[in-house]
């Protein structure tokens, strides 16, 4: 996989007790989904410095505690570029969220997740991190909407 071109992206979730944190997307990649707050990891910083400004941008939260929770690779079918997407959650955050140009934010309970108006995979991996239990997946889409193959799996590294 190391010579594919590869997009680093990440994906944030802030958690409370019992419930979470979601963004509709306003506009571009996945609009009128809802989904964590993230994006592209520029040239000039970490994949963890893109996550908290990516947090800070969409949803004005800052969050200095990211615990790394899982690592999702994305294909799509005919397209060479993987998305390597590195997901995040935090339970000790500053700050109210609020709406961006990029986000609506709005609390969901735990068992109330908006699955249907999420990204197809969303119901594979959340499981994993809603119990905290680190995970590595790979999905293989065909379209935004159709999963042609995928894997899931616990991981225990840090
Ligand atoms: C193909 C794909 C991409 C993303 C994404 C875009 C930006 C960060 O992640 C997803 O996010 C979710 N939940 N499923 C996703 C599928």
């Amino acid at each position: 996989m190391s010579e594919r071109l590869r997009k680093i992206l990440t994906l944030v979730f802030v958690r409370e007790p019992g419930k979470i944190l979601l963004g509709l997307k306003k506009r571009g990649f996945g609009c009128g989904l809802w989904n964590g707050f993230g994006g592209k990891v520029e040239k000039n910083e970490t994949i963890l410095q893109g996550a908290k400004r990516e947090l800070v941008e969409e949803c004005g939260i800052q969050a200095d505690v990211l615990e790394r929770i899982g690592l999702i690779n994305f294909e799509f079918e005919n397209d060479p570029v993987i998305l390597e997407v590195h997901v995040f959650q935090t339970f000790h955050y500053i700050g109210d969220p609020v709406e961006t140009e990029e986000m609506k934010p709005e609390w969901y309970k735990d068992g109330e997740i908006p699955f249907n108006q999420m990204w197809p995979d969303d119901k594979y991996w959340f499981p994993y991190m809603l119990q905290k239990r680190k995970f590595e997946a790979y999905f293989l889409f065909k379209g935004m909407d159709t999963i042609l193959d995928y894997w899931i799996k616990e991981s225990l590294n840090d």
